[in-house]
């Protein structure tokens, strides 16, 4: 908390920092038609007056932490929930998340010799950019649902009314679900020398065996470093940041407060936050409002993207041309990624900036199977990260980390893996609110892919 004190700026409080507002006057996209619900204004007060979410100490960490991504030092793993939801907030849920994203950054950790950057697509992850405004079923059409802090994901009709209340209960919802991240990681369940016991729990599979047999490699080495008399206090920690797509803008600039340290601005509703591929235009209000804050800032990049589009963020959000600042997150599709990446990044080479190059293999690879059902699969979120990899040791670029959505469940909702999910268990097991995510096992199969690439480097 000492690293905040907005009371004692009060010439800088949120509320008087026009240059936080200039978003307002220019065009947005995505957003909820809620500023004339009678609750807007109260729910926005309210949101400006509580208590931040994440500190700027901790963010400035983080941006030295991509620093050294930046430079090729250190991998950058981003995972969670498309849609986290209000229900989903139990202690299993989140601690299942968790489990697998650390177990994820110790095959990669271990797997690469490299430290890995850990952030949760969690706390926070509530808003949800949409293809269409209404959603049709059966011949009745509503407002699309467009995440837990907007409106209600049931077909009805109340269900679906724009609610701003809801951006309290999200931010509440983020809160406890901090917590609990916290006390994990922080409480002594993270520590390695227990990497065995996170696999409890899962059921025997290829993908499991085989981090049980890290993990018990993993288990001798540090037998044999303590017998040495080696000092592993800094094993008992470790340290997860958050993320969010940036969408709502009303929620993001009401929970932006002023560091005492620096007098600049920072969104405390996470660490890390970016920006949507539909919402990336130039000109636009979320590029705009995102510039203004202190945070590193991720930007999705879809196949269409254009190297002066690169450049022209870079010059917005990154002017110092800070490592650790920008991470561009591209989503280009199995397909596209070999022919559409490299232009881009050459042509960031050229500029001579350093941005930090993640890959979604998600987003590009969607598709609808005959029942209906959003999927993706396995084998072309796998294809499109052998062509990150491809791509840039090509061009001598570091490839800096991979960004999937995935949770520690064992749902069907990608098709495909070493114990492959099929359609016809989507009908019991698909939960997602929106896309597809990774299962348990997925998850850690992508994991010692990408660890594979790494460790041959
Ligand atoms: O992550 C989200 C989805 O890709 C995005 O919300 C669009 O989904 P839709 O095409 O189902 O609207
Ligand atoms: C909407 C998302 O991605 P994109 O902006 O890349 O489509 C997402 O990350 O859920
Ligand atoms: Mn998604």
């Amino acid at each position: 908390m000492s690293d905040l004190f907005p009371e004692t700026t009060p010439s800088l409080t949120p509320q008087n920092l026009p240059e936080l507002d200039e978003w307002r006057n220019l065009k947005i996209d995505q957003q909820p038609t809620w500023h004339d619900h009678p609750d807007f204004k109260a729910s926005i007060n309210e949101l400006n007056s509580v208590p931040p979410l994440v500190f700027a100490g901790e963010i400035d960490r983080m941006r030295k932490n991509l620093a050294e991504v930046a430079e090729g030092r250190a991998f950058f793993l981003q995972g969670g929930d498309c849609a986290e939801t209000f229900a989903g907030a139990t202690a299993d849920r989140i601690s299942g998340r968790i489990k697998t994203l650390l177990q994820m950054a110790v095959v990669l950790t271990y797997g690469a010799s490299m430290p890995v950057v850990k952030m949760g697509r969690m706390a926070g992850q509530f808003s949800k950019p949409r293809s269409s405004d209404t959603e049709t079923r059966n011949g009745v059409t509503l407002p699309s649902f467009r995440g837990e802090m907007v409106n209600g994901f049931d077909f009805t009709e109340e269900s679906r009314v724009q609610d701003p209340k809801r951006m309290v209960q999200g931010y509440h919802t983020s809160a406890s679900t901090l917590n609990l991240a916290r006390s994990f990681t922080t409480g002594g369940f993270a520590d390695l020398r227990l990497v065995n016991q996170w696999n409890k729990g899962f059921t025997s599979n290829p993908a499991h065996a085989r981090y049980e047999s890290l993990a018990s490699e993993i288990d001798r080495a540090l037998k044999f470093m303590e017998a040495c008399g080696a000092d592993f206090d800094a094993l008992k920690t470790t340290e997860l940041y958050t993320g969010h797509e940036g969408l709502l803008l009303d929620y993001e600039r009401a929970l932006t407060r002023i560091d005492s340290r620096t007098g600049r601005p920072y969104d405390t509703s996470g660490h890390f936050i970016w920006i949507g591929e539909r919402t990336r235009g130039l000109d636009d209000a979320h590029v705009n409002f995102l510039s203004k804050v202190n945070n590193p800032i991720g930007v999705k990049l879809g196949p269409t993207t254009t190297v002066d589009e690169a450049l022209t963020l870079i010059d917005k959000l990154d002017p110092e041309r800070e490592p650790g600042r920008l991470t561009f997150i591209t989503r280009m599709g199995a397909s596209k990624i070999r022919e559409n990446l490299p232009k881009l990044v050459e042509g960031v080479q050229n500029e001579g900036a350093k941005v930090v190059w993640v890959t979604d293999p998600m987003h590009g690879n969607t598709i609808s199977v005959p029942s209906g059902y959003k999927t993706r699969k396995f084998d072309d979120v796998v294809d499109e990260v052998r062509g990150f990899f491809e791509v840039h040791e090509a061009l001598g670029s570091f490839p800096g980390g991979i960004h999937v959505e995935m949770t520690g469940d064992d749902v069907a909702e990608c098709l495909g893996g070493s114990d492959p999910i099929e359609e016809a268990a989507f009908a019991d097991r698909y939960e997602t609110l929106c896309d597809p995510r990774l299962n348990h096992q997925q998850s850690l199969e992508i994991a010692f892919l990408v660890a594979e690439y790494l460790s041959r480097r």
